[in-house]
């Protein structure tokens, strides 16, 4: 976020959980910023995404165990359902009537939750997580929760990321991240992660993101067609690398907002 105009804000989640975010005052529909697993709050200034938006009204927060905001420890007080508490925390604290939500990987999963559990979302984007229901490898997730607990644990994650070419700003967030508090969010996942997203509101624009060379881009259009979302795809080889064009995706969105200020939104 730009130091001029942010301000701080702080609330409480369903289970009592402290959270820390900022606030970006703008025009429009204001926009809660969803970041992923091994992140905080500070991704949406460090990937350019917030200067590719100036004009929205941007809350972004710190989702538990993240950032600045409370850490819970146990793996069930990071399910998926927890993460939608803290997304509907912040929009009860702001009290608008409607919220556009905009998460990345894992937190765009959490964006496509929040929407359908709460009517006040009227647009929700999903970068680089579809909707359907994912096989958990039992093994591979308790192997990644054991490698992050591991006194090397942020060697695991920025080696993965430096390998297959993510930008500097996600090898940069894991760093910052609590290792205890990541393996939680880690096993964390087997808490209502796998399962499929529905819509349950009939007239919320839903929009999954994804790279044209994503293996798995056969699962968004599944999205597209089961839960009539749009597809945007960018322009890259993966899902990790499609990082690199967050603030072009950032710029597509801010388009969509001004149209809709206008009155041309397109739906
Ligand atoms: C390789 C490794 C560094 C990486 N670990 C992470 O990165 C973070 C940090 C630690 C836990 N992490 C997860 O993600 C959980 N671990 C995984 N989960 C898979 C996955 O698909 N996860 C989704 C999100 C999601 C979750 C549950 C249900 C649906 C969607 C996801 O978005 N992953 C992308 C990578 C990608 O799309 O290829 C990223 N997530 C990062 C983030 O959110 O900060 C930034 S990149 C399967 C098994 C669900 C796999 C698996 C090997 C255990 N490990 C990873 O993926």
């Amino acid at each position: 976020m730009q130091q001029r105009d942010l301000e701080p804000f702080e609330t409480t989640s369903a289970d009592g959980a402290r959270l820390h975010g900022m606030r970006r005052p703008g025009t429009g529909t204001p926009v809660v910023l969803v970041h992923g697993v091994a992140m905080d709050r500070r991704i949406w200034a460090d990937s350019g995404f917030l200067d590719a938006v100036p004009d929205a009204d941007l809350l972004a927060l710190d989702l538990r165990g993240r950032g600045a905001s409370e850490r819970v420890g146990l793996p069930q007080r990071h399910g998926i359902d927890r993460h939608v508490e803290d997304v509907r925390a912040v929009m009860d604290l702001f009290g608008h009537p409607e919220y556009t939500v905009f998460g990345v990987y894992f937190g765009g999963r959490t964006a496509l939750r929040v929407a359908a559990d709460d009517s006040r979302v009227t647009r929700a984007y999903s970068f680089c997580a579809h909707a359907e229901e994912v096989e958990l490898p039992d093994d591979a997730v308790e192997q990644e929760a054991a490698a992050i607990e591991a006194p090397d644990g942020h060697r695991y994650l920025t080696d993965h990321f430096h390998r297959v070419g993510a930008p500097d700003w996600m090898v940069d967030a894991c760093r910052r991240v609590d290792l205890p508090e990541l393996a939680a969010v880690t096993r964390g996942l087997w808490h209502g992660s796998a399962r499929a997203v529905q819509r349950r509101n009939p007239g919320q624009d839903l929009v999954l993101i994804t790279a044209e060379g994503d293996p798995e881009r056969d699962v968004f259009t599944a999205g597209e067609r089961r839960l009539g979302a749009r597809i945007w795809l960018v322009d890259s080889p993966t899902r990790v690398r499609a990082a690199h064009r967050l603030a072009e995706v950032g710029a597509r969105v801010a388009t969509e907002a001004a149209g809709q200020a206008a009155g041309t939104g397109a739906r």
